[in-house]
């Protein structure tokens, strides 16, 4: 519907500035007759025609300006969101400029526990829709300044901002409270999950943030390997 809009628009201001060149055509014609020939008392008109030519094209230019930057505007998200889940990708996490982060962040790496499991009893269409109904759940029960992105396959990295470790930590927990006791309703089966997660704080200095992705990691691994459906914090 966007795409079909878009085109519309696009064919107008094309429109415009042909329209535009036509008119200042004619007005330039009839201003070149005149020198030519007799000066006839039509002056007037040339004047006119080259004014509404030039409004035409300025018109045109502007609408096209526009365009150019809705679409860039448009692209730019495309091309930072998961076509999935519509939460932000990785590439909208490395984003330079437009993703900020503060050394008074904390990272959550947080991964479906046995979700080969959800795919080989439900079908992989199952696996996708409880993919997208978790990234649903946890980015409507996070605050407005925290940020969630898929992070790949069923893992997801939530970063917690202008927090300590002891709040997002039970943060997080209220989190993976909320999804043990959620289920999700597909054509009338109910499919429940659980979820991991590893907590570190981004600490002052070159390489923090590599340095608490890490360490999330690490600590996502051990609430692996202590069970599952817990939350474990970097040491
Ligand atoms: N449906 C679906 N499955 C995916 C997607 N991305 C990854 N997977 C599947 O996720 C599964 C991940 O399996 P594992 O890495 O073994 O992890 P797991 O079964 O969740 O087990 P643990 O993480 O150890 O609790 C694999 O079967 C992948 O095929 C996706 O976008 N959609």
């Amino acid at each position: 519907m966007f795409s079909c809009r878009y085109i519309r628009h696009l064919k107008h201001s094309y429109l415009l500035l042909l329209s535009g060149a036509i008119v200042s055509f004619f007005g330039s014609m009839m201003n070149w007759l005149d020198e030519i020939t007799l000066p006839t008392k039509l002056a007037f008109v040339e004047d006119i025609l080259l004014s509404i030519g030039l409004i035409l094209s300025a018109t045109g230019l502007l609408l096209l300006f526009r365009h150019q930057v809705v679409q860039h505007s448009l692209l730019k998200k495309i091309a930072a969101t998961d076509p999935l889940t519509g939460a932000l990708n990785r590439r909208a996490f490395k984003a330079p400029k437009e993703h900020k982060h503060s050394e008074r962040t904390v990272f959550a790496l947080v991964d479906v526990d046995h979700f080969k499991r959800i795919n080989d009893t439900f079908g992989h269409d199952a696996g996708d829709f409880v993919l997208v109904e978790l990234a649903k759940l946890i980015s409507s029960h996070i605050r407005e300044e925290d940020q969630f992105f898929r992070w790949g396959g069923e893992e997801f990295l939530l970063e917690f901002r202008q927090a300590e470790l002891a709040q997002a930590s039970k943060r997080m927990e209220s989190l993976r409270q909320l999804v043990e006791s959620s289920h999700f309703n597909l054509n009338g089966q109910a499919i429940k999950i659980t979820v991991s997660a590893g907590l570190a704080a981004v600490s002052p200095g070159h390489g923090g943030l590599e340095k608490a992705l890490k360490a999330a990691d690490e600590a996502l691994y051990r609430a692996k390997g202590n069970g599952r459906n817990r939350i474990e914090m970097a040491a």
